[in-house]
């Protein structure tokens, strides 16, 4: 019977990647991408940019927006500092399978708590299920319309603090207008922009850095 491109995806994984090294999964990740096939992970382009910002941003508290294949989970939980934790959502039961797998697979399972469900109902949820005040930095990357209302539900519910980070895949490629529009007009958010290029392509995309100011 036929396999999904995530069960593909984590074979190869486990084919290619070091058990318990975070950064190996995301190379092998990377390499299948670029040599067998496509996948909308972030990628290493813009992963770089993933990477500064949270080890600028330091946090103590990540929530990420659409796990997929747990490729950007991966990457973000290697840098993060020893008691934080990180929390992603994602609605898709299969996919969440394999990210399981795959976050098993780089030994984070201590750092990272992958929730399956719709972002909307599990926003609203945080502070009473997981104990989470504010969060530090939350990586957007979920279906790209659900970018601004999550964005809202996040501010009505008080999950963001003075400070707090938001960062977004996807903003041109394929595009989040509405987003974009709200944020970098708003007087709430300081927001920057970080041109780069869609995953394993040459076509532009980028991220929006967007600190929330209270
Ligand atoms: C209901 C809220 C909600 N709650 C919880 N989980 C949710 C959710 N909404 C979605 N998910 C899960 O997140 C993942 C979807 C991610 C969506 N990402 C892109 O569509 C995308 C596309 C391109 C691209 C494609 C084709 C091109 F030609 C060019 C670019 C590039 C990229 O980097 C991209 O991120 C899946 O696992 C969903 O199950
Ligand atoms: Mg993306």
């Amino acid at each position: 019977t036929q396999t999904t491109r995530p069960q593909r995806m984590l074979a190869a994984v486990q084919k290619s990647a070091t058990r318990g090294d975070p950064r190996s999964v995301v190379k092998a990740i990377d390499q299948f991408c670029r040599q067998k096939e496509w996948a909308m992970n972030v990628g290493d382009e813009k992963g770089c940019i993933l990477d500064s910002v949270v080890t600028e941003v330091n946090p103590a508290t990540v929530l990420e927006l659409g796990t997929y294949c747990a490729y950007s989970t991966v990457r973000i939980a290697s840098l993060l500092p020893p008691d934080a934790k990180l929390i992603t959502l994602e609605f898709n039961p299969h996919n969440a399978a394999i990210a399981r797998q795959v976050i098993a697979w780089a030994g984070l399972g201590d750092k990272i708590q992958l929730v399956e469900g719709p972002s909307g109902d599990w926003i609203p949820k945080m502070k009473e299920k997981f104990g989470i005040e504010t969060f530090d930095l939350v990586f957007l990357d979920h279906w790209k319309d659900r970018y601004l209302p999550d964005t809202k539900l996040m501010e009505e519910c008080g999950l963001l603090r003075k400070g707090s980070v938001l960062l977004a895949d996807n903003v041109i490629c394929p595009g989040t207008p509405d987003y974009l529009e709200y944020i970098r007009n708003s007087p709430r958010y300081k927001s920057q922009y970080f041109r780069s290029h869609l995953e394993y392509t040459k076509v532009e995309d980028g991220l929006e850095k967007s600190v929330f100011l209270g």
